[in-house]
């Protein structure tokens, strides 16, 4: 395995804000650490990074334990949330800083950052000052700037909190393809379930400093196992008893304009447009549900009978 973390542990205070994290990931690989606020996920990354020391714990890469090693000397690269670029110097200034510490001559420090400024998409900005850039811009100058150290594994801390909607599609193609290009291991933390699913070969998720789930993207959403998964990830309709918790995904119910073997009657009180889906809010007899269904298809309106068509799943 190319990077095997066990039994990370970091205290403030009395509280462990990563309470006995463990995982590993494949070289070449995306794993997105996925969870809400306060959950540890940079937590996590600045202890890989090297800028907080945990209090137990062991971090290998490929076969070298790295913990013990200053951020300089470890081989990976950080994309902070603030970016961390000189906001008065160059394009090309910010993106070379990392090679100084290395063995190249400035000639070719500066070629080794114009072909990586052309992979990011800014061929020619070399001479524009970061102050002059937008913010999806200067994200991809520091993706640059840590990709041109060729580092082994690569670290992002919510890397398209910037950016708006379009931008965020253009970027996270972008990454995979950097990503892929260049084999880099990759950890990339984010509060946003789509971006985790979009990118990720396994998804990380954390709650109050613990894992509760390491899982593929679509086996977190099929397979959540337990409570907080299935709250967290995607929306269902749950039901709960003493002895089981069992959910249905909205698009998973099947509405009907008359009554089937097995169906059961609704009422839509409220329909959401939200473009390719329409989002009813249902009442039945034993529930509120929240069904959806692509905008193409039939449309009903608020107040319509509709007969629902579903089974519950059982929660692992
Ligand atoms: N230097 C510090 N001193 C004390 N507490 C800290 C420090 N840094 C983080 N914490 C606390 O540790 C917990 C985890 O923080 P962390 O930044 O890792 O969470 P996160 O999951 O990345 O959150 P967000 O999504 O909001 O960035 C939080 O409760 C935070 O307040």
């Amino acid at each position: 395995m190319f990077l095997t973390v066990s039994g990370l542990t970091k205290i403030y205070g009395d509280k462990k804000v990563v309470d006995n994290v463990s995982f590993e990931a494949e070289k070449g690989s995306i794993t997105c650490i996925l969870g809400p606020s306060g959950s540890g996920k940079t937590t996590i990354l600045r202890c890989l990074g090297g800028f907080e020391n945990p209090e137990s714990g062991n971090v290998i890469i490929d076969n070298r334990e790295i913990l013990s090693l200053s951020p300089e000397e470890r081989p990976i690269s950080t994309v902070f949330q603030s970016y961390g670029l000189f906001p008065h110097k160059s394009v090309i200034e910010n993106t070379i800083y990392g090679l100084k510490f290395k063995k190249v001559t400035r000639k070719e420090a500066i070629k080794e950052g114009q072909e990586i400024l052309e992979i990011v998409g800014l061929k020619g900005y070399d001479n524009r000052r970061i102050n002059q850039l937008s913010g999806g811009e200067q994200q991809r100058v520091a993706l640059a700037r840590s990709l041109v150290v060729k580092p082994n594994l690569l670290l992002l801390d919510e890397p398209f909190s910037n950016l708006d909607a379009k931008l965020k599609l253009v970027m996270r193609e972008e990454i995979q393809k950097i990503q892929k290009t260049f084999n880099i291991t990759t950890i990339f933390v984010t509060h946003d379930q789509e971006d985790a699913f979009s990118v990720a070969d396994q998804i990380i998720l954390m709650n109050k400093g613990r894992i509760e789930q390491i899982s593929s993207p679509m086996d977190i959403y099929n397979y959540p196992k337990g409570e907080f998964p299935l709250q967290f990830i995607g929306r269902s309709n749950i039901k709960s008893t003493n002895e089981k918790v069992e959910f249905v995904r909205p698009e998973e119910i099947k509405l009907h304009d008359n009554p089937k073997e097995n169906t059961m009657e609704g009422i839509i009180e409220k329909r959401v447009f939200k473009g390719a889906i329409v989002e009813y809010h249902i009442s039945t007899k034993d529930a509120n549900l929240i069904a959806i269904e692509l905008s193409k298809d039939k449309v009903y309106n608020e107040g319509s009978i509709v007969y629902l068509e579903f089974e519950y799943k059982v929660i692992m």
